[in-house]
Formats: structure tokens, C-alpha cells, sequence
């Protein structure tokens, strides 16, 4: 602890009362503050004790109610009971249901024991304060302004879909090929939102086995199934308070589906075997990489589940049309790998910078940022070379030509996807595609009129 631990001793026996102010005074980090009377040490609360030591029987007031009345001002304060032989039984029942942190009965070893506690107490003190601190770099960590980076034109419609998506608890989907950022922007959801000190629970349904997912989800009573040897909770009970992120959603089956929907509709669940229905609070965030409303289409996957989790709508692009956001990327992710392998700096040859703008990074940021690695440690001296950056993707490139388009509407894809590359630059593209920027024009306008 970085500041002096304050101890209360109320006790109305002068000759106890010095001897522990002595004994706690040997240590100069406790600042003592000793009172004959209950009343005086609740007068005194807004000093903020970090422990009491309180004497059952006191002139004034029964322990009971100086312990009420702490708990009452404030109940993380560490009250320890001290008590006669004949209190036993009450002290015991103050620990156990009103919340006293121990009790001490005035014997030898009392010293020994009031010491042991002040400890444990100050052991926990600083795990709390530890906690809150790494709280605190996590909430930093995903502040989204600092850890989604993108400047382009796709990802600043992101960044304000995420400004309303934090300022209330709305359902939001998140759709976006693999490796585009969904669990990223998730985390920043709720990192971002009220709910930041509560958890964040991501339960990835596509890894699962399917005849596990549903007591993952709901939990288990004991008994449930063989196996089932106590009582556990699911991820819906453990994000209470927090965020559920379903990630690869479409991967349910119908028939969890159902049950799913149930859950999300009348906020509760039933854990596998049990009766007992659970009331939770979380907001749910799902996401995946496949086509939702075709999944309806073709069966697969059930109407009003899907308009259920509709909610807000995120569609993150893939890396190949975000732009100059590859080189800021490719820059934020070398700096990170450098600091943490604490590498001097490298910096990114032109060459390399068009290298990575021509891929199409069918892994999209995750790629990149394996890509970006691994040519950090390629590279000699104190740049990064074209020769360093090596795709080896293992995906297929889109299959482009099976679409069986008309020859204007290949020619109107290929014309979005470099206007989209070139974040909206329309002379840039018209000079990359050798045509001329009028026709460029023509298909933006005539796709506003279909609008
Ligand atoms: N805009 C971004 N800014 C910074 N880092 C990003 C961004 N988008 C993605 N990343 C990083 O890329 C990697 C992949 O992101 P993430 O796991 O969120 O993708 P995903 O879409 O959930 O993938 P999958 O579909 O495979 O589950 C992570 O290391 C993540 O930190």
C-alpha cells in the first residue's frame, strides 16, 4: 500500500486499549486512532479506517450495531470482533451473517492474532489496489481511439457506429471476414461502455463441441449428465453485468437456437438439469464471418433469432479495401512487436510499403500482423525491405471469375474494389485503371440513382 493503513481500536478498557496502541504503533506504516466508545468511532468513519478492532461489549452500544453501522457507512471496511469467552457464540454469528472479518477473544496469543489479521487484510488491500490497476490498463488498452486503428473512410464509419454502440446496452452484430477485427471491436465496446468493470465473456461457438455447447452456455446442476460432479455456472450467468460476446454465431445448431433465443428474449436461463429459471444482465455482441440473412434463406438458420440479434449493425471491411490503413496497420504492428522484443526501431522501405498496398490479404489484419513480424526479424540493418515482407497465405484468393457476372458488372466491381483501396480517390483509381475518371462518375452516379 502506498498510503499509512489507519487502524480503529475502540475498546473502553484504558489499560487494553494502550497496550494495542503500543504494540501497532511499532510499526510505522499504522496510523492508530483509539476511542473508549462506539458512538465516537462512528463519528470518526469519515477518516476512512482501513480496520477496526472493536470491543463487544462497550459502555454505549453493543458490537452488533457499531458493526451495522460501519457496514452501513461503508462496507468494505474490515471490522475484527473482539470478544469475552461468554460473547463467543454472538462473535461467531457476526462473522458469519453481518459481515465482521473475524473475531479475537482477549487471550494470549490476542496479539499474535490481531497481527496476523492486520496483515491478511493488508495482503488483500493490495491485491484489490493490483486488480484495479490492471483494470485500468485494460480499459486503456482498448479505449478505441488507441487500440482500432484506421483512418480510412470504411473504418471512421466504424469508429461512429461504435460511439453509439457504447452509450447503451443495444444488441450489436458484427460481420466481417476472418482476421477483419470483430473480437477487437467487441472488447472496445465494452472496454468503452459502463459496463467496462464487469466481465467481458467471449465464447467462441465454432470451437466447441456442439454436445458441450449448451451446458457452456447454461451451465450445470450437479447430477446433470455423468460427469457433472458439482454444480457450475455458464458463460451467460458469468458475463452478468458485463458483455456476452458471442463470436461465430451462425456455427449454432437449430435446435440450441432455440434455446438461445429463449434466453436472450426473457433474459433468464435454466441451467442443464435444473428448474430454477436465472435472471442475467449482459449485453450480448455476436459476430461472424458468414452471411447471416442467407443462412435464414437457405434454412439454416431461424428468422427470429436473427432479428433478435440484429440490433446494430457493424459490417467491418476487409484489409484489401481499407486503403492506406495497411501502412498505418503495418506500422502499428511492427512498433508493438519491436517494444515488446525490445528491438531498436525499423523503418518500412517504400518498396515494402507498395508491396504490402498491392496484396489482397485474404487473412486480412491478422495476416498483417504476422507478416509484419516475421519481417521484423528478417530484416537487416534498420529498415524492412521488400524482400522481407513474405505472404504466405494459405487461402485462396476471392473466386472471382465463378460469379458469372455480366462483363458491366465485373467492370463496376473492379472499379468499387480500387475506389475502395484507394480510399475514394477517384482521379487516383482512374489513372491506376488507365481509364478515364468521367466513367468512373458515370457508374457512382448511376449507383446513387439505384439507391
Ligand atoms: N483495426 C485494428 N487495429 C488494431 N489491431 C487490429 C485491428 N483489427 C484487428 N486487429 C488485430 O488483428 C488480429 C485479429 O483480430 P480479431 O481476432 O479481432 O479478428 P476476428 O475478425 O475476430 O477473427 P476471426 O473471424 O478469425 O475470429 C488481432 O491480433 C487484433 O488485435
Amino acid at each position: 500500500m502506498n498510503t499509512a493503513f489507519r487502524i480503529f481500536i475502540v475498546e473502553d478498557d484504558p489499560t487494553y486499549q494502550r497496550m494495542v496502541r503500543y504494540f501497532l504503533e511499532l510499526n510505522p506504516d499504522h496510523e492508530v486512532h483509539t476511542f473508549a466508545t462506539g458512538q465516537e468511532c462512528l463519528d470518526n468513519l469519515n477518516l476512512r479506517p482501513h480496520f477496526v478492532s472493536l470491543d463487544y461489549s462497550l459502555p454505549d452500544m453493543t458490537g452488533e450495531e457499531v458493526l451495522m453501522r460501519i457496514k452501513a457507512f461503508d462496507e468494505h471496511i474490515n471490522v475484527v470482533i473482539l470478544s469475552g469467552q461468554r460473547d463467543i457464540d454472538i462473535a461467531v454469528d457476526l462473522v458469519a451473517r453481518k459481515g465482521a472479518y473475524d473475531y479475537i477473544t482477549k487471550e494470549k496469543d490476542f496479539r499474535a492474532r490481531l497481527e496476523s489479521h492486520i496483515q491478511n487484510i493488508k495482503n488483500k488491500l493490495d491485491l484489490e489496489e493490483e486488480v484495479d490497476q490492471l483494470r485500468q490498463e485494460v480499459v486503456a488498452k482498448y479505449d478505441f481511439t488507441r487500440s482500432v486503428i484506421g483512418g480510412s473512410p470504411a473504418m471512421q464509419r466504424v469508429f461512429r457506429l461504435l460511439e453509439k454502440a457504447v452509450r447503451t446496452n443495444i444488441t450489436v452484430s458484427v460481420y466481417g471476414e476472418t482476421g477483419t477485427g470483430k473480437e477487437v471491436i467487441a472488447k472496445s465496446i465494452h472496454y468503452n461502455s459502463p459496463r467496462r468493470n464487469a466481465p467481458f465473456v467471449a465464447v467462441n461457438m465454432g470451437a466447441i463441441p456442439k454436445d458441450l455447447l449448451e451446458s457452456e452456455l447454461f451451465g450445470y446442476e450437479k447430477g446433470a449428465f455423468t460427469g457433472a460432479i458439482a454444480r457450475k455456472k455458464g458463460q451467460f450467468e458469468l458475463s452478468d453485468g458485463g458483455t456476452l460476446f458471442l463470436d461465430e454465431i451462425a456455427e449454432v445448431d437449430l435446435n440450441l437456437q432455440a434455446k438461445l433465443l429463449r434466453a436472450i428474449q426473457e433474459r433468464e436461463v435454466t441451467r442443464v438439469g435444473g428448474e430454477e429459471p436465472i435472471p442475467f444482465d449482459a449485453r450480448i455482441i455476436i459476430a461472424t464471418h458468414r452471411d447471416l440473412a442467407q443462412e435464414v434463406k437457405e434454412g439454416r438458420f431461424r428468422e427470429d433469432l436473427y432479428y433478435r440479434l440484429l440490433g446494430l449493425t457493424i459490417e467491418l471491411p476487409p484489409l484489401r479495401e481499407r486503403g492506406h490503413d495497411i501502412i498505418l496497420l503495418a506500422h502499428f504492428f511492427l512498433k508493438s512487436f519491436l517494444e515488446q522484443n525490445h528491438l531498436p526501431p525499423l523503418k518500412l522501405a517504400k518498396e515494402a510499403k507498395n508491396k504490402l498496398l498491392g496484396y489482397n490479404f485474404p487473412g486480412n489484419v491478422r495476416e498483417l500482423k504476422a507478416i509484419m513480424e516475421l519481417a521484423a526479424v528478417m530484416a537487416s540493418e534498420d529498415e524492412i525491405n521488400a524482400e522481407d515482407i513474405q505472404f504466405r497465405s494459405i487461402r485462396k484468393e476471392e473466386a472471382f471469375l465463378t460469379k458469372e457476372l455480366t462483363l458491366e458488372e465485373y467492370k463496376k466491381r473492379i472499379i468499387q474494389h480500387f475506389l475502395n483501396k484507394y480510399d475514394q480517390d477517384v482521379l487516383l483509381v482512374a489513372d491506376k485503371l488507365d481509364i478515364g475518371k468521367s466513367t468512373i462518375y458515370r457508374m457512382l452516379k448511376e449507383e446513387k440513382e439505384q439507391i
